[in-house]
């Protein structure tokens, strides 16, 4: 090569990385995501591919990748049909860099309302559907202005020092004086959440760069950033805000499996476990976290909130 020859790029663009493929682009609260139809199962889109979707740069832009695949495709569907054959479909969820999470409660909401806008299931108002996901089964309600998610169980990752505290870690944050105290919790997917007591604090953090959390769960954790309502409780709801930065992503709009994790460190921490409706305000809007008798005899957390599709497109080689 001459040196007065311009350097070309070893980047791919994304069409070359991707190759042609119809998405819609969808959120709920402002968590937002590219979906993609597989019904035959033929995107096997690599992570690499994700991330260069959801740039918001050189990509389409978005917070997460879902493909919508049947559960008889994925082993973790697989063993879903084993005990409810009707969870035809499957949330296939990757996060903005390409990683893998268990579960995602927006996502699961904006996946439902996909399906329903391609036609792929019929759903009138008050129908529920299954839905097959890497942190199990998942019941979907369709509401007149949103969908709400039976989302399971829910543990305490380090029960006993949950129970003996109500702290299990501790979390450095860019804008926040001191390193905070933090309960973590898992929702298939991991959490760990911090107590703020005022509105400057809340608004000062610094989320450009990930909070350092000791000790890190495992596979890593999402973090959020709670304030408690003053009353934390009123018409017999109580009521939280939150920022969260989310693994695999970075600062997020919204997070429903963080609005339920907040939920459940304030309503532990207020030693408030009679107050079964909550309302969390994320800077993309307000999602409400429930708490129910499961039909396992367990408590379950049912977490509601809008879906909404915005756009449709290709990738294509133009
Ligand atoms: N935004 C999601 C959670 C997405 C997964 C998360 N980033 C993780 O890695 O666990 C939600 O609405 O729950």
């Amino acid at each position: 090569m001459r040196s007065t020859e311009p350097a070309t790029s070893t980047i791919p663009t994304l069409q070359e990385a991707v190759g042609r493929l119809p998405y819609a682009k969808g959120h709920g609260t402002g968590n937002d995501f590219i979906l993609v139809a597989d019904p035959l199962d033929v995107h096997s889109i690599e992570p690499g591919q994700v991330a260069r979707m959801c740039d918001r740069h050189r990509g389409i832009g978005g917070d997460g990748l879902i493909r919508a695949v049947p559960s008889s495709t994925l082993p973790e569907g697989r063993a879903i049909l084993e005990t409810r054959p009707d969870a035809y479909w499957f949330m296939d969820y990757r996060n903005a860099d390409g990683s893998l999470s268990e579960m995602c409660g927006n996502g699961v909401r904006v996946f439902v309302h996909f399906l329903v806008c391609e036609n792929l299931v019929e759903m009138p108002v008050g129908s529920t559907l299954p839905i097959g996901t890497r942190g199990g089964l998942k019941i979907v309600t369709r509401l007149e202005d949103g969908y709400a998610v039976d989302m399971g169980t829910w543990e305490f990752i380090h029960a006993q020092a949950a129970a003996t505290n109500g702290l299990d870690s501790r979390v450095e944050t860019t804008g926040l004086a001191n390193v905070r105290g933090a309960l973590s919790v898992s929702m298939g997917n991991p959490h760990t959440v911090v107590a703020i007591s005022d509105t400057g604090e809340l608004e000062g953090i610094e989320l450009t760069s990930t909070p350092g959390v000791e000790p890190l769960p495992a596979h890593g954790t999402n973090v959020e950033y709670v304030l408690a309502a003053d009353p934390l409780v009123s018409g017999g709801r109580g009521s939280v805000r939150m920022r969260v930065h989310e693994r695999g992503v970075g600062e997020t709009l919204s997070c429903g499996t963080g609005a339920c994790a907040a939920a459940i460190a304030t309503r532990h921490w207020a030693q408030a476990h009679d107050i079964r409706q909550w309302s969390v305000q994320v800077p993309g809007g307000e999602l409400g976290v429930g708490f129910v008798d499961g039909p396992d005899g367990l408590e379950h957390v049912v977490l509601s909130g809008p879906a909404v599709l915005v756009s449709r497109g290709e990738v294509s080689a133009a």
